[in-house]
């Protein structure tokens, strides 16, 4: 039997997530595709923005360290997105930035296995986490190693002398998405240790860290989380490894007892090692009001809106003619995080042109137009938008236009 065609309009009568877009603050005449590079601002953020600046700053000035709980929103914002990647509690915190948390987790796994001297990730990972692993070796000198093995078979690249194997879940230009419980469980079966980076996961689809027996995991805030621009990160550290870890940045904050002020450093016993310097409470403490637009949702649901979303996208793309013109390079739906990536000999400009119409995705060297599809803001009228606005630039090859083409934006 065919199924029944919905128009954009029904679709969205139907979503349980429809209400959902009030909790944001979003610019009018605009569609948001790039919710997985940055996310929108959360009504709840601005107002706690403007509470923790004039309120417990202004007024509360340093008692608010521990009046308004400061001293320990790292865990408690680490444990909120704990709950968000299938993490119990006390294995999660908050703070810095994925790069940096990457040079701790991978220093502190490399000292669990000193008989093992390499770490292995794939080469198409995202930048960033590539660029610490060759600096941390810089530092530790020739006896260690980075080995790339093939984002298509990793498993059969399992070798004993890994150390580390250090993932990034969904890649950030095709979408292709990992199997984080096969590939973890195989790493185990060679005494490897698994860091998972869930930069594009955290806020998009349901992850599993206890249940996939993951050793360490990194990810960021500003994607799906809309924590905001530089919003700070998180680590987590399996409760299992803990009483072992020792990662290098031995800050004060990271002190069993910061405040004895002692002159010997001694690593907190828990995931709380991981701070280093003082937090930057006022990023952490939007970010803290943002993640409770989660609060009522469950992930599955967004997961489930944003295979739907997709699916229209690319049924109206197919209607109108585009993906004649485009070749989808991301995998199947089951397969692939929260986004789409299309490639195009001109996707630069075909991207600035959509933009100039109201449609913001992204464009990602050397030739992809990425999609992004957050759920809790993003109606199917808006796909239906996109789509009809694409057409048009595809129709008329707005994308010859001399003022599209000049490479002029950094993101
Ligand atoms: C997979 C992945 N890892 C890391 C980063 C960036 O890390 P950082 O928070 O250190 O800027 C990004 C994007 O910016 C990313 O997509
Ligand atoms: N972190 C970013 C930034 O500071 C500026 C502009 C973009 C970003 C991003 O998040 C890029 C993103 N990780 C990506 O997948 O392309």
């Amino acid at each position: 039997m065919m199924n029944k065609v919905f128009s954009a309009e029904q679709l969205d009568i139907k979503d349980p997530l429809r209400d959902k877009a009030q909790a944001f603050s979003l610019p009018a005449n605009t569609v948001y595709l790039d919710g997985n590079s940055l996310g929108p601002l959360p009504k709840a953020a601005k107002q706690q923005a403007d509470d923790v600046v004039n309120e417990q700053w202004g007024k509360g000035l340093i008692t608010s360290w521990n009046k308004h709980q400061w001293i320990h929103l790292p865990q408690i914002v680490g444990d909120k997105i704990g709950g968000l990647i299938g993490a119990k509690s006390g294995q999660v915190i908050c703070c810095d930035s994925i790069s940096i948390n990457l040079f701790k987790v991978l220093s502190a796994a490399l000292k669990m296995h000193p008989s093992r001297k390499v770490i292995a990730t794939t080469r198409d990972n995202f930048p960033t986490d590539i660029y610490m692993v060759q600096g941390l070796l810089d530092l530790l000198g020739s006896d260690y190693s980075i080995r790339y093995v093939d984002e298509a078979c990793i498993g059969s690249q399992l070798t004993d002398d890994i150390a580390v194997l250090m993932l990034t879940q969904v890649n950030f230009r095709s979408g292709n998405k990992l199997d984080m419980q096969s590939i973890t469980e195989q790493a185990h079966q060679k005494g490897i240790l698994t860091l998972w980076d869930l930069a594009h996961s955290a806020g998009a689809f349901p992850v599993s860290l206890d249940a996939c027996n993951v050793d360490f995991a990194v990810g960021c805030t500003y994607k799906y989380l809309n924590g905001g621009p530089g919003a700070p990160a998180f680590i987590y550290v399996a409760k299992r490894h803990q009483a072992q870890y020792q990662q290098p940045l031995s800050g004060w904050m990271g002190h069993s007892s910061p405040f004895s002020f002692s002159p010997d450093y001694a690593g907190d016993n828990s995931v709380k090692q991981n701070l280093c310097g003082t937090p930057g409470i006022i990023g952490m403490s939007i970010l803290d009001a943002a993640l409770d637009v989660f609060e009522d949702v469950s992930l599955k649901a967004i997961d489930e809106k944003s295979k739907k979303l997709q699916a229209f996208f690319i049924a109206e793309a197919k209607r109108a003619g585009l993906l004649e013109k485009f070749s989808i390079v991301s995998p199947n739906i089951d397969n692939r995080g929260s986004q789409l990536a299309f490639a195009h000999d001109h996707a630069y400009a075909i991207c600035q042109a959509w933009i100039a119409e109201g449609v913001i995705a992204d464009f990602r060297a050397p030739n992809i137009l990425r999609i992004g599809f957050a759920p809790l803001y993003l109606s199917f009228v808006d796909i239906e938008k996109a789509v009809a606005s694409l057409t048009k630039i595809m129709n008329e090859k707005r994308y010859e236009n001399d003022e599209f083409q000049q490479r002029q934006s950094v993101t």
